[in-house]
């Protein structure tokens, strides 16, 4: 499957302001496509000009190969489900009963109700009235309506807000669970970096409405590799002296970093450093994490 999802130079303007800018996401078929970034950052808004929900400023959304425009939005939505912001309900209505107003709208039988309801496991609570379900339920009930009648996109906007630990453990192995179990694509967007990195399979990384990365997850993880953070007789030296050698080295916060951990490039290094007439004080090994990554690319820090 090659791409589903493609916005190019995708931006959004309200007033004055650009909250999507120059966007370009490509999300591969049968991904988990994480969008991720700080509250504010042009998710939900990015999420709603897919879905044809709110009209881009300029550039375009394709989705399945088609471009979203009025005249086709209607036949895109067929192919998508999704679950943005909270969803109403009628709460006088059970779950079941919602879902069954739901099929009307999306002329979808109402024989596929028993299986969403089950894939979300909430064939016991659905006969009870909507009202009285709990926020975890009733964004089930919500990710259940999404399901209904299989699309082949699915986009989830922030689908464990407000949920309690155990509830996003069990929102996030659903989530999991969709692209082989019924071949979705899933676009699921959230400020948790930990949580994207529990379930995608590609990252987006938005900032103040601009996309700052965008690769496979496992491309993520090469950026968090280990770095020697050295302390030297004379730190600007001997960056000068290591770059000149043709070690990977870089200055950050005016400390010096060796961006390697290898045995080889340490030996290397120190060899440099003596001949240069320089000398190590201190030698520290440092995960780069994921949330360092995070900051380098946003400049924002991230809730865990
Ligand atoms: N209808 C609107 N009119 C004016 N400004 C808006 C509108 N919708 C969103 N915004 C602004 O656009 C910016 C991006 O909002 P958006 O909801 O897309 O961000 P987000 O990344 O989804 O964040 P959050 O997780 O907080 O929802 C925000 O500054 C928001 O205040």
């Amino acid at each position: 499957m090659g791409i589903v999802i493609e916005t190019s130079s995708l931006t959004k303007q309200y007033g004055k302001k650009q909250v999507v800018k120059d966007l370009d996401l490509k999300v591969p078929g049968g991904s988990i496509y994480g969008f991720l970034g700080p509250n504010g950052a042009g998710k939900s808004t990015t999420m709603k000009m897919i879905l044809g929900l709110a009209k881009p400023t300029s550039g375009t959304v394709t989705v399945l190969g088609k471009t979203v425009n009025s005249r086709n939005r209607l036949s895109i939505l067929k192919d998508t489900g999704s679950l943005i912001e909270s969803p109403s309900y009628y709460g006088h209505l059970s779950g079941r009963e919602n879902l069954q107003v739901i099929c009307t709208l999306k002329q979808v039988p109402e024989s596929a109700i028993d299986e969403v309801l089950q894939t979300v496991r909430m064939e016991k609570q659905q006969n009870k009235k909507v009202g009285q379900y709990s926020l975890g339920m009733k964004q089930r009930l919500g990710l259940a309506a999404a399901l209904l009648g299989h699309p082949r996109i699915l986009l989830l906007d922030e689908p464990t807000n407000g949920l309690d630990p155990a509830g996003i453990q069990e929102m996030r192995e659903l989530i999991c669970t969709l692209p082989s179990r019924y071949g979705m694509t899933v676009l699921v967007s959230s400020h948790l970096l930990s949580e994207i990195d529990q379930m995608a399979t590609y990252v987006g990384i938005i900032s103040k409405g601009s996309l700052v990365f965008q690769d496979k997850l496992a491309s993520l993880h090469e950026h968090s590799k280990a770095r020697m953070k050295l302390r030297t007789t004379d730190d600007r030296q001997s960056f000068l002296s290591l770059k000149h050698s043709g070690l990977p080295v870089e200055i950050e916060k005016e400390n010096l970093y060796l961006l390697s951990d290898r045995d080889e490039d340490i030996l290397h290094a120190g060899t440099i450093l003596s001949e240069n007439k320089l000398g190590i004080l201190r030698l520290e090994e440092q995960q780069k994490s994921l949330e360092d990554i995070f900051l380098n690319l946003t400049g924002r820090s991230i809730s865990l």
